[in-house]
């Protein structure tokens, strides 16, 4: 396989005495979308700002396209990088024209350049006159992403692009964002905390936790197969159960789940394990059964926390939530029959405890 377009190799910052961002490697494939997830403050600004140049790295280094961009004698700085970077706010020039944003990257006379840009991200010609306080918040963001695409980046960095917007706004824009930079082949890092984002948005995602990456993959295997469970609960809800782990089957008060195979072999005996909750199933017939203890309405679905009947050997008395479609079914007291599709991970920080 070819080398990856970005390599980020062991880079740490602090302020002061705080370690904001330790010892973080991260590659991405050129053309590919990588989203940067963590929690307030995990450090995942600076890690992006560190690719982009506006913060040099303690330690480690910033590689594009196979040149260093930070440990040589001077570090190139943020504006030779051919790096685009769309910050939390847009951060549009107020006094210039939206034309003038867009073509300030942009060498000599540019004019039909801004029409095309403006076409790119779905804005009329017609606001090329316009001045950013003249545009809603979705708006500028997408002039602030022309003005980066202006400079034809080979990198493209992304903080928290959508989150001005209301969710219809965000999907659409999203989606748009996202059709434009896999046209152009510009490989792409995303900062977000927004779970959904993450998962839907990017190619392969990142989970940043004080300052550390706990997890690096796809959507798929880190929502399915969560290294811990700290990553498991940031993706998504987590129904954590007592089982018992038999040659690979997780013997528990949902009955017999098959075990996905993670990154470390599964031991016999006593585990935690891990499902999502859309994983188990409101069936009219099963020998797993539960009652519903309460509920929490929210439109399409309803979340029921359910306390599960003993089966076999298992854990007395474990309570779990599920969401399920019908809240008919939903009042205190109502038994219910379960079944669950899929498979169960054991996480590697509950093995044996
Ligand atoms: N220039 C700076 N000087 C001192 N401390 C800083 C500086 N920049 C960031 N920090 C601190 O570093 C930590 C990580 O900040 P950062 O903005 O990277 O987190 P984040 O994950 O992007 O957070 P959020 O999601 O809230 O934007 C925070 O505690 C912040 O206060």
């Amino acid at each position: 396989m070819s080398a990856a377009q970005l390599q980020v190799q062991n880079v740490s910052k602090s302020f002061g005495s705080q370690r904001v961002v330790q010892d973080v490697s991260l590659n991405a494939q050129r053309g590919s979308i990588t989203a940067i997830i963590g929690p307030s403050g995990s450090g995942k600004t600076t890690l992006l700002r560190m690719i982009a140049g506006f913060e040099v790295p303690d330690a480690g280094r910033v590689l594009l396209g196979g040149k260093d961009l930070t440990s040589g004698a001077k570090p190139v700085p943020a504006h030779r990088r051919k790096v685009g970077y769309v910050p939390q706010d847009g951060a549009l020039f107020p006094h210039l024209s939206v034309a003038k944003n867009i073509a300030f990257g942009l060498k000599g006379r540019q004019s039909d350049r801004v029409a095309e840009l403006l076409e790119v991200v779905s804005l009329p010609t017609s606001f090329a006159k316009r001045h950013p306080d003249e545009l809603s918040g979705g708006q500028q963001q997408r002039v602030a992403l022309a003005r980066a695409l202006a400079r034809e980046p080979d990198l493209m960095l992304l903080d928290e692009p959508f989150s001005a917007l209301d969710a219809a706004l965000r999907n659409t824009t999203r989606r748009a964002v996202g059709k434009i930079l896999n046209e152009a082949g510009i490989t792409t890092v995303l900062v977000t905390h927004d779970q959904a984002e993450a998962l839907s948005f990017a190619d392969q995602v990142a989970v940043l936790r004080n300052g550390q990456l706990s997890q690096v993959g796809s959507p798929f295997v880190v929502y399915n197969r969560p290294s811990d469970r700290e990553t498991a609960e940031f993706l998504g809800d987590a129904v954590m159960l007592e089982a018992i782990a038999q040659d690979g089957i997780a013997v528990c008060a949902l009955g017999r789940i098959p075990i996905s195979r993670g990154p470390f072999p599964v031991q016999n005996g006593a585990v935690k394990i891990m499902l999502r909750p859309e994983q188990i199933r409101v069936v009219p017939e099963s020998e797993v059964s539960g009652r519903v203890v309460d509920s929490e309405f929210f439109g399409p679905e309803t979340t029921l926390r359910i306390r599960l009947d003993s089966l076999g050997a298992s854990a007395p008395n474990q309570l779990i939530s599920i969401r399920h479609w019908n809240s008919s079914q939903a009042f205190p007291g109502a038994e219910l029959k379960l079944r669950v599709a899929g498979e169960a991970v054991v996480l590697a920080d509950h093995q044996g405890d």
